[in-house]
């Protein structure tokens, strides 16, 4: 499979919005948008309003990453605005998983699951067959920018494995910390989708396309080694 990449929103020059979708529309397999309650988390970034924008000029698929308390006020808006995929912190979950889940797929969208560092992958064994996508943090959530927690490549690989000996569906996704430091041993822990914000992609460039290609030259030389199978 070949590697798949995610650009992180929030970190984006939205001075230049139209024209860095237009030019990250030809490149990028996903749009990160991460949106905050400022309880979940104490940060307040993206909304749906912004998808409802994005949608407009968008042609690839639309990642929510919902960082809030209560995902069930914030599921229907962000659908209605326009993603593709609707991602949800376990922790926020637990009481309504099966009934979010349903209404999710129910409504056209894919269901994501997003795990803190300090949440195991245990925490989702009782839907992890139904997951679209699984999107593991190297980072806490809530902001960009944070140190990468190298103990999550084990839970990568674990969630690899799993995959391929239950052949489960779901993409492998990494947020946080996804840059040239660390493309090399999340690529060899079996990471397939790479979440890239300001250190990975925008800071490399004042032009998006400059930076997009320096950003797949450094993927490339750094993971020429690694086998990706499966
Ligand atoms: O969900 C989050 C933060 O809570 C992320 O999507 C960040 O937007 C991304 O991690 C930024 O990239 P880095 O600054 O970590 O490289
Ligand atoms: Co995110």
């Amino acid at each position: 499979m070949a590697y798949k990449f995610s650009p992180s929103l929030m970190c984006m020059d939205l001075t230049k919005f139209k024209e860095q979708i237009q030019c990250l529309n030809k490149r990028a397999d996903f749009y990160h948008v991460d949106i905050m309650d400022g309880h979940y988390v104490k940060n307040i970034t993206l909304s749906p309003f912004f998808i409802e924008q994005l949608k407009k000029i968008s042609t690839i698929p639309i990642d929510a990453h919902l960082m809030v308390e209560n995902p069930a006020d914030f599921v229907e808006s962000t659908i209605n605005a326009g993603a593709d995929y609707i991602s949800l912190h376990a922790e926020t979950i637990t009481k309504d998983a099966f009934r979010l889940i349903y209404h999710i797929k129910d409504r056209g969208a894919k269901f994501g699951v997003v795990l803190n560092p300090a949440t195991p992958l245990s925490s989702i064994n009782e839907y992890i067959h139904l997951i679209d996508k699984l999107t593991i943090m190297t980072v806490d959530p809530g902001f960009a920018g944070q140190k990468f927690i190298a103990e999550m490549k084990e839970k990568i690989k674990l969630a690899r494995e799993l995959k391929e000996t239950r052949e489960y569906n779901y993409l492998i996704e990494v947020d946080g910390s996804c840059n040239e430091r660390t493309f090399k041993e999340l690529a060899q822990a079996g990471n397939e989708v790479f979440i890239i914000g300001t250190s990975g992609l925008f800071s490399l460039d004042e032009q998006i396309d400059k930076a997009w290609d320096k950003m797949l030259e450094i993927f490339q030389q750094e993971t020429a080694c690694v086998n990706n199978k499966g």
